[in-house]
């Protein structure tokens, strides 16, 4: 009897886990999760009302990685955790259906035109069982439910097709519940969807108002100087693996949505949806050919009408980078594609006997310039009296076929520096640079592309069991694509300050190819020149940051093509004020700066370019405005780095001066250089392919370079992984340029005395090193301390007039803030060409995030008693220095305000007294 009773018991629960699991499932199947049904009950989650204890941290366990499922998931735990707060509201008496009836997915995110490669991990779904999936009756249950639930509405179905659902909208109101929240993922999408927030990014400091659509004109490629993409790559087989989700939607060719998880103060989860708009986006299914057809090829049919081009890669390391602008055999990328028509286009217009070709590709790796297809032999970058940036001493290979070319950039890419970054093992840990030229017969130059593969950024914090090296590398890396996105900004400001301007005084390295790249960009702006960046990224959610900054790198640079105008281009000509500022510190409110935009916008119209000469005798050259380039590292070699007596005039020999002029020029040294650069040259079609023999038959390359003095970095010859030439097939080895025997040399030692030489100049930037050097910012602090205001009162030439102390020579001085010493401060900061950003930077690898940048500076600008030295000294600390410091200084500054207001009232208290003793009467006792 008893067993009978525990058998109906058992009978009992058995039917309610049952009823349970069925109606879970089918719950699940309104959201076309059924899937995961498994693996939801696995995890203990046998009812729907369990759902709302589901965080987004349970999502990979639940084995759920595509986008779309994860946001079905977080709605259906939403809506759940929405119905069971309704409960608490709602009348008892009141029935309702089941939670399952209730939900509301008419949000799918399946826009017709939506894709998004959503990552699977199924195993789990088959090879798991459950005891409530065991069961034969649930199993019929849940084969009628899917069917059911399947075949009448698909996921993606509206609302209106699904009754039960309609049902629910009407029976929940969910904007009673999160007013504050609208859905905003998809047009269609009802606004009763809720904790989804979409940002369509909008211009600014104003990231990514969609320009493009502003302005039709601009869409058509031909009218385009400079054309913004963006590529994704597909996720990794390591990736998906590690469970990680796809959060990037391609929503049409020019658009992109990154789906960003983001947790609210109060805890509540949300997506937060980031929409930006571009020239062309390409999704993981566009092959290396479809990209170059949308954005190399015009580039190439421009430098066939004599016009320059530049292609540039940017974007977070293992972000598809080197895939794109180089490619493997079997898809071969950009360089390539590149190469084989050119050729072509030489042969079908016949004017392959009028023209040659000819390639040059170097290497900026941690501030120094190295030619690749010589030996990586030290380069140097200067800048002739026409402000026409010269790279003395590059190498220039003429190639007669499409294949040679290749093999050129196939060699020059084994030479190249790479490394293994914490995402990418097989990482370009520098900027690598192609330049192809068309020239004449008299080797003028008739058309130009150059294509720059950007290092790619990491945080520090992302490295995984960093070395020393691949830590330093990671923070030079970081540092000069910084310097480079401030510059962009500059230019989009119309700032007359270049921030990658380097003092010649400072004479730091660093800066030089940070000059250089913008001077390509320069290069893009004015003339007859276009340029198409490919900012690429990685679909993983581990990169949502990175992908985000790299989203909103490539808005700033599309920005920059309604900043091209008559006057910016002039002002690159004039520029000489040098002034270390933020772009906040024009103080103009967000409104302001939008109306600049509009006033540049009109401007714009107007524009004319300079007109340029297709038979403009450069060399080696990037046409820029007058940046100064920084001069050569001082301190002399030491002698155990001398590799051989080629490299002996690196020791001894001194800087050339006088400027490098094109051939018209009737200057002696032109011609010098000239004449170097001719030698330079080596025909392969005469040389019969042989770099190796041509370069060894050439030792003037070296011998005729203009000599540099106090050399103190030498060229790094880093190669500790060997990746396989690209184009080798077998038919010309490697070995045909150079001897790799060369490389087996190289020494670690030598790298990481490289490297740490550049952190040391990096670490104690010149200002610290002068004179003008500051205190520890303890010690000025101290100054401000209330303890001492007795002290400092001597200082107060007027109640109420602020001193700033700063020391020099390591006396205090001080100085009232005036017009006068404000003037001397900016002569002080051009003379010393403080670079905040550079010390930033330098000391803030991490901080490549705009947005904290931004906030420094605002943050340093509302302290308006501040002056720039100290500004400086503040941003270039770490960040929780900083933090720390600027939260001391305000403390400070308040005291010495409330000081001031006491000093005052005694001055007035003697004042009375005085008053009232004058006039023979008492003080009155109010006083
Ligand atoms: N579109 C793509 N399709 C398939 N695989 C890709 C694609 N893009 C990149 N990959 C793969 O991703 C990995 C990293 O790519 P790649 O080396 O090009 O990154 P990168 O941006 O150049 O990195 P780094 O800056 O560190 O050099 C490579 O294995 C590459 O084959």
């Amino acid at each position: 009897m008893v067993k009978g009773c525990e058998l109906q018991q058992v009978n009992h629960s058995l039917g309610d886990l049952e009823k349970m699991a069925s109606c879970l499932y089918e719950c699940l199947c309104e959201a076309g999760l059924q899937k995961y049904f498994t693996r939801f009950t696995n995890m203990g989650v046998k009812h729907p009302q369990e759902l709302s204890r589901i965080t987004m941290l349970d999502y990979p366990q639940l084995g759920i990685h595509d986008i779309k499922d994860c946001t079905r998931l977080f709605q259906l735990v939403q809506m759940i955790k929405a119905l069971q707060a309704d409960d608490g509201k709602r009348d008892p008496t009141r029935s309702r259906s089941n939670p399952c009836r209730q939900l509301d997915f008419s949000i799918s995110p399946e826009r017709n035109t939506v894709k998004s490669q959503g990552c699977f991990i199924s195993s789990s779904f088959s090879s798991s069982s459950s005891s409530l999936a065991s069961s034969s009756s649930s199993k019929k249950n849940k084969q009628n439910c899917r069917k059911t639930c399947h075949d009448q509405y698909s996921p993606s179905d509206s609302l209106e097709s699904r009754p039960i659902l309609k049902e629910l909208a009407q029976d929940v109101n969910l904007n009673e519940h999160f007013p504050s929240r609208t859905c905003m993922m998809s047009p269609n999408v009802s606004n009763k969807v809720l904790h989804l927030k979409k940002l369509v990014h909008t211009t600014g400091y104003n990231y990514g108002v969609p320009h493009s659509h502003q302005n039709q004109c601009e869409d058509q490629m031909e009218c385009q100087k400079i054309r913004v993409c963006i590529r994704k790559r597909p996720l990794g087989v390591q990736e998906v693996h590690r469970g990680e989700t796809d959060i990037i939607s391609t929503l049409d060719k020019k658009s992109v949505l990154i789906h960003e998880m983001k947790e609210a103060v109060d805890l509540t989860e949300y997506l937060l949806q980031h929409e930006f708009h571009f020239d062309e986006v390409f999704d993981e299914t566009c092959t290396n050919q479809d990209v170059y057809m949308k954005t190399t090829f015009p580039l190439i049919q421009h430098v066939f009408k004599g016009g320059k081009a530049t292609c540039f890669a940017y974007g977070q390391t293992g972000a598809g980078k080197t895939h794109t602008m180089i490619g493997t055999r079997q898809k071969p990328g950009l360089y390539a594609l590149a190469a084989r028509d050119i050729f072509q286009l030489l042969d079908r217009s016949q004017l392959c006997q009028k023209f040659h070709v000819y390639i040059s590709f170097f290497e900026i790796y941690c501030g120094q310039l190295y030619d690749l297809l010589n030996r990586k032999k030290r380069l140097f970058a200067r800048e002739d009296g026409n402000h026409v940036v010269q790279i003395v001493g590059l190498r220039e290979e003429k190639v007669a076929s499409a294949d040679m070319l290749l093999e050129a950039i196939s060699w020059g890419n084994q030479e190249r520096s790479r490394g293994a970054s914490g995402v990418n093992t097989d990482s370009s840990r520098s900027h690598g640079i192609i330049q192809i030229q068309i020239k004449d017969l008299a080797r003028r130059v008739f058309g130009r592309i150059s294509f720059i593969d950007l290092a790619g950024s990491e945080r520090a914090a992302d490295t995984r069991d960093p070395d020393k090296v691949t830590k330093m590398e990671g923070a030079e890396i970081n540092q000069s694509l910084l310097a480079l996105k401030e510059c962009i900004r500059a230019l989009d400001q119309e700032h007359t300050h270049t921030p990658f301007r380097q003092s010649k005084l400072t004479q730091a390295p660093v800066k030089l190819y940070d000059t250089f790249l913008i001077n390509v960009l320069k290069d893009s702006f004015i003339g007859n020149s276009k340029t198409c960046m490919i900012a690429n990224v990685s679909p993983s959610h581990v990169s949502t940051e990175h992908t985000l900054n790299t989203l909103r790198y490539a808005d700033r640079v599309k920005e920059l093509k309604r900043g091209i105008k008559s006057s910016s281009v002039s002002s690159f000509k004039k520029s000489k004020v040098v002034r270390a500022t933020s772009p906040k510190h024009c103080k103009n409110s967000c409104k302001e700066r939008i109306c600049n935009k509009k006033v540049k916008l009109r401007k714009e119209n107007g524009i004319t370019f300079p007109s340029q000469s297709y038979f403009q005798p450069t060399y080696n050259s990037f046409q820029s405005s007058n940046v100064v380039l920084s001069s050569t590292p001082k301190s002399s070699l030491p002698s155990k780095f001398c590799r051989s007596a080629k490299e002996a005039w690196m020791e001894h020999a001194s800087p050339m001066k006088g400027k490098f002029r094109g051939e018209g020029h009737q200057d002696i040294l032109s011609k010098q250089s000239d004449k170097d650069n001719s030698q330079n040259c080596i025909d392969l079609s005469v040389k019969n392919n042989d770099f190796k023999s041509s370069i060894d038959a050439n030792p003037s390359v070296t011998i005729k370079e203009p000599h540099f003095h106090n050399q103190h970095l030498l060229p790094v010859w880093k190669q500790n992984i060997l990746r396989k030439t690209n184009y080798d097939n077998g038919s010309v080895s490697s070995d045909h340029f150079f001897d790799s025997s060369v490389n087996s040399t190289i020494q670690l030692e030598e790298r990481v005395h490289h490297l740490e030489m550049y952190h040391k100049n990096l670490q104690q930037p010149a200002i610290l090193q002068q004179t003008l050097s500051y205190q520890p910012l303890e010690d000025l602090l101290a100054l401000y301390r209330l303890e001492n205001f007795g002290q400092t009162l001597d200082y107060f030439h007027d109640v109420g007039d602020m001193k700033k102390p700063y020391c020099q020579d390591q006396r205090f001085h001080y100085s009232k803030v005036n017009s006068q010493s404000r003037s001397n401060e900016m002569d002080f900061i051009e003379k010393n060409q403080i670079d905040i950003n550079h010390t930033l930077c330098s000391n803030n690898p991490d901080q490549v995030d705009d947005n904290t940048i931004e906030a420094h500076y605002e943050e340093l600008d509302e302290m308006e008693s501040l002056n720039q030295k100290e500004k400086a000294l503040l941003l270039s600390l770490p960040e929780k220095d900083f933090a720390e410091y600027v939260h001391k200084l305000e403390e400070i500054m308040t005291l010495k305000a409330k000081c001031v207001q006491s000093l005052r009232a005694q001055l007035q208290l003697c004042l009375t007294c005085l008053g009232t003793y004058v006039e023979g009467r008492q003080p009155s006792k109010e006083v």
